[in-house]
């Protein structure tokens, strides 16, 4: 653990129980949980030391790991450099890496309401100076980080307006400085549900920073356990402060891994 960053002891006592558990799977959010944010999305890294706890974590029996992101697996993949081993689940849990096959299938229906709605953002985006569209297999994100903070906001109410949610079926997710459309409707809480049962793990370890990641920790049970990365409101029962504090949080979990 780096010598400047000391965790709670509460915090401590709950990894080195759910240590304890037979089979764990340390399930992750990427961005803003283990990487800093940064304006080009392509140039998201996690921290140095969460990158390593995450390499001894996948080294440590009886441990799967996987990231839950609302990033599309490709970017994902792009942005994590983990190695096959670990299980990549992208647009919130709609593609699925898993021993290195990936998992998707639009129908007609879904392709069309795509093309759509990319129609619709991308005239959006050409009317707000630093506004762009992200493109992502079963949906859209707006970003609007690079947008005038007073204009950001109407960036994002034109985008609602026209992507027309209802009448084109989809789902909307806001996150930071990204207003998200998706013709599919799963969540990281099916996703953490699907984990689960497919790793056969008897506890999990969820963490994430955003709205999106609470329906992460919703997921979660009384064995599990959940760290909230950052400020804002959460369902998780414990918090850090950063990425950097998450790393030292690997850490002791992995630490703790390689002694059972
Ligand atoms: O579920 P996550 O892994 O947290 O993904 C949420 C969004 O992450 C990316 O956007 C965010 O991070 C960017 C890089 O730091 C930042 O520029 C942007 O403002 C953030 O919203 C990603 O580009 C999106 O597709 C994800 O949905």
């Amino acid at each position: 653990m780096s010598a400047s960053v000391v965790l709670g002891d509460e915090l401590l006592a709950d990894l080195a129980a759910l240590a304890t558990a037979p089979r764990v799977l340390v399930a992750l959010d990427f961005d803003g949980t283990l990487a800093p944010e940064v304006d080009r999305p392509d140039d998201a890294r996690a921290v140095p030391e969460a990158h390593e706890a995450l390499l001894r974590l996948l080294d440590a029996p009886e441990t799967p790991v996987a990231m839950i992101s609302g990033r599309a697996l490709a970017s994902l993949e792009h942005v994590t450099r983990l190695p096959e081993a670990a299980l990549l689940v992208g647009s919130h849990g709609v593609e699925v890496r898993h021993d290195g096959t990936v998992e998707l299938t639009l129908d007609d229906d879904e392709r069309m309401r795509l093309a759509r709605l990319h129609d619709a953002l991308e005239s959006v985006a050409a009317r707000f100076d630093g506004a762009w569209v992200e493109t992502k297999p079963a949906g859209f994100a707006l970003h609007t980080r690079l947008v005038a903070p007073a204009e950001a906001e109407h960036a994002q109410v034109a985008a609602r307006s026209s992507a027309a949610p209802e009448e084109n079926r989809l789902t909307v997710r806001s996150g930071k400085n990204v207003l998200e459309f998706s013709v599919r409707s799963t969540t990281k809480g099916d996703a953490v549900r699907a984990l689960r049962e497919r790793t056969g793990a008897d506890a999990v370890l969820f963490a994430g920073d955003d709205v999106t990641d609470e329906d992460g920790f919703a997921a979660l049970r009384p064995v599990d356990l959940g760290i909230k990365v950052g400020a804002g409101a959460t369902r998780a029962a414990h918090r850090v402060a950063g990425p950097a504090e998450m790393a030292a949080a690997l850490e002791a979990l992995a630490a703790a891994r390689h002694r059972t």
